[in-house]
């Protein structure tokens, strides 16, 4: 049966399908966040039903946990799991060193505290997130929302200091009403095109008062797993460098969505 997914589904699915390859009987596994977090999580519900695999969660956001529960997968929480196997996730982008943009869904806070908290993290991805140089995607920040215009101008002051190209933030709207985390706080967007020293900017991004978190994940992704479209898998390693990993079959895909 051929497969109705767009193509950049069939590229986001295989990803997951792949990823979830690195999941073992036992493993405690934190739960990334975004549509192609979701796809990672409909493919290891199918392997808790289908052949009984059994793992703890750690979801990274409301509505992960929610498809988490949906599709089978026992949910714990960080406090109760402490450390984990291997967190799975998307990403905004990635670059040669698998230094990360995260948060375009507006979970980076979770998702950076399960990932640090594993003892490996797997990215998966389409093509179109790999890039030379960060920045391109708005870096997202979290501030409270105390005081969140001091905190955007503080940041915007301190972009200007370190002369980071493109020093506006915007904060981030659902509808009418500024967005709100799932910890109940802001996120600011920073349009910067391109993030010379992303090391550098995440430590002084975390300095300013009222920011909780940021975009950046620095030496945190251990594998980055592409998915194309025509079911072809790549494998990046942070110490084996690239490699082909095959085919995966897409035809039954759909299945997950119907199946549920
Ligand atoms: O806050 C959201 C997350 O960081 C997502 O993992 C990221 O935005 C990628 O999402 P998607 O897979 O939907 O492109």
């Amino acid at each position: 049966m051929p497969s109705n997914l767009s193509p950049i589904d069939t590229a986001k699915f295989v990803a997951a399908k792949r990823a979830v390859d690195f999941v073992e009987d036992g493993m405690r596994v934190g739960l990334g966040t975004g549509s192609t977090a979701a796809w990672m999580v409909r493919c290891l519900g199918e392997r808790v039903r289908e052949e009984g695999l059994k793992i703890s969660g750690v979801p990274t956001s409301t509505r992960t946990a929610e498809l988490a529960r949906q599709v089978g997968i026992k949910v714990v929480s960080l406090d109760e799991a402490r450390w984990l196997d291997v967190t799975i996730d998307g990403a905004d982008e990635f670059d040669a060193d698998l230094n990360l943009i995260k948060g375009g869904g507006g979970a980076l806070l979770q998702e950076k505290i399960v990932a640090t908290a594993s003892d490996m993290m797997v990215v998966i991805t389409d093509p179109s997130k790999q890039v030379e140089h960060l920045g391109a995607f708005p870096l997202p920040v979290e501030v409270i929302p105390f005081g969140w215009q001091t905190s955007k101008a503080l940041i915007e002051e301190t972009l200007a200091a370190l002369d980071v190209l493109g020093q506006t933030g915007s904060l981030r709207m659902n509808g009418e009403a500024p967005f709100v985390t799932d910890e109940g706080n802001h996120i600011i967007d920073l349009h910067l095109q391109r993030i010379g020293d992303p090391r550098q900017l995440t430590m002084v991004l975390n300095q300013i008062p009222g920011v909780v978190e940021n975009g950046l994940f620095i030496d945190i992704c251990d594998k980055v797993v592409i998915g194309h479209q025509d079911g072809k898998v790549e494998v990046i390693d942070i110490n084996e460098g690239t490699r082909d990993d095959g085919f995966v079959e897409f035809a039954d895909a759909e299945n997950l969505f119907t199946d549920i």
